[in-house]
């Protein structure tokens, strides 16, 4: 039986990747830093996962493990053999990560040689380099050699809406998750022997990841940030306000326009792909929050990420990225007080001003998008929302 280790076992790690590893017979360790979430999979030991649409449908995920991070013991046997390492933690964990899988793959190696893929599943472009990168930077030059030739790290993009959403649970680890869902993962860069039913084996990643983060993450956040400002709890609610839905459209085009000049995946398809996010976006029964949508707004704000990355491709293509700019500032006007990275922004806004705060967060130095961002920004914070 091949053997997975996923670290984060939260909404998406057991909404989707944990599915699949499942389904493809995969024995599955699931490993986190949350000691109640490590307790409960080896209590309960199986999960379900409720699938949310007009009818509710059930699969369950049976023989799931858990180690503690701090587990060194299980984490090194676990690692020490297994097929396929993957990780859903948040991007910005992926360096401390790639610290402590440099330590066990070092005791890995004085054992074995055996091939490995290690895939990092987060909202960003190309994750799996940065944990490459952190795993490389802590390893021998041994360990190096044994990484170059054996070990594969593959890029991908993942797809799947996996909500806080409060449902009737048989287990406290149970999710609810929607229908859809779409794993790419770069095909020239696996080196072992990987068996994966329902990913996509890709040539190139490229095309598939930035449409994922900018069509739909750069619509959800400003569905979030827009729907927050108007007074909305829910994405399925903020979506269907015609103000917000024109916005974000005008997003999705705009950002499209860039994509297929660097792409070539024609302005038809990414429409159709641009519609499609919508109507996923209406799903009422996800009942999922803009606040958990629009977190952590440091990291969806900055320069690599969903808004500001399409801002700068339609920008440098020729275009005026009007909507993506007003979904970016709307990103600043998000002041929800339980989200530490927002009252950061709104403490950096208070000290420094909107300017210097979105040339901080941003990264951007066209003094006409920064311009443009804080005129819309304070036509926001004067209640005047298109
Ligand atoms: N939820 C979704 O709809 C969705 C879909 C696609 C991609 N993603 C991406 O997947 C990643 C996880 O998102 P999520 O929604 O599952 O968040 P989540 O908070 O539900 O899960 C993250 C899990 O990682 C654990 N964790 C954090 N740091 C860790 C560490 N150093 N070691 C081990 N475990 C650690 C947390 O305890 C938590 O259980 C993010 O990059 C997110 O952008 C989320
Ligand atoms: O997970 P984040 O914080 O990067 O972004 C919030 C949502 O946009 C995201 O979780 C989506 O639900 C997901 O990317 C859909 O595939």
């Amino acid at each position: 039986m091949k053997k997975a280790v996923h670290f984060g076992a939260g909404n998406i790690g057991r909404g989707f990747i944990g599915s699949l590893l499942y389904k493809s017979g995969y024995d599955i360790y699931f490993v986190d830093v949350f000691k109640e979430l490590v307790d409960n999979i080896n209590k309960f030991k199986s999960y379900n996962i409720f699938i949310l649409g007009n009818d509710i449908k059930k699969e369950v995920v049976d023989g799931v493990k858990a180690i503690h991070i701090d587990d060194e013991e299980n984490l090194l046997k676990a690692i020490e053999d297994a097929d396929v390492i993957t990780t859903s933690v948040g991007v910005n964990n992926l360096y401390g990560i790639g610290e402590k899988l440099a330590y066990y793959l070092e005791r890995r190696f004085e054992k074995n040689d055996l091939p490995l893929d290690i895939m990092a599943c987060e909202n960003a472009l190309f994750a799996t380099n940065i944990l490459r990168d952190s795993i490389y930077n802590n390893s021998s030059e041994n360990l190096k050699a044994y990484l170059d030739e054996k070990v594969g790290f593959p890029n991908t993009a993942v797809d799947r809406i996996v909500p806080n959403v409060d449902i009737e649970k048989e287990t406290p680890i149970d999710v609810a998750v929607e229908e859809f869902f779409e794993w790419d993962i770069e095909k020239d860069a696996v080196k072992g022997d990987f068996d994966i039913k329902g990913c996509e084996l890709v040539d190139d990643l490229e095309p598939y990841i930035e449409r994922k983060l900018f069509l739909l993450n750069g619509s959800h956040a400003t569905t979030a940030y827009l729907g927050y400002l108007k007074g909305y709890k829910y994405i399925h609610e903020a979506i269907l306000d015609d103000t917000i839905d024109k916005i974000v459209r005008n997003l999705q085009l705009e950002a499209s326009f860039g994509l297929n000049n660097k792409h070539k995946i024609g302005m038809d398809k990414l429409k159709e792909y641009s519609d499609k996010v919508i109507e996923r976006f209406k799903n009422p029964h996800l009942k999922d929050e803009v606040v958990r949508v629009g977190r952590d707004p440091v990291r969806k704000l900055s320069n690599g990420d969903r808004l500001v990355s399409p801002a700068k491709l339609s920008f440098e293509t020729g275009l005026m990225p009007e909507n993506i700019l007003y979904g970016i500032a709307a990103g600043f006007a998000f002041d929800y007080k339980d989200d530490p990275k927002a009252m950061e922004i709104q403490e950096s806004i208070s000290t420094l001003g909107i300017e210097e705060t979105v040339k901080k967060v941003t990264g951007l130095n066209e003094t006409i998008l920064i311009d443009k961002i804080v005129k819309k920004y304070k036509e926001l914070k004067s209640g005047k929302i298109k």
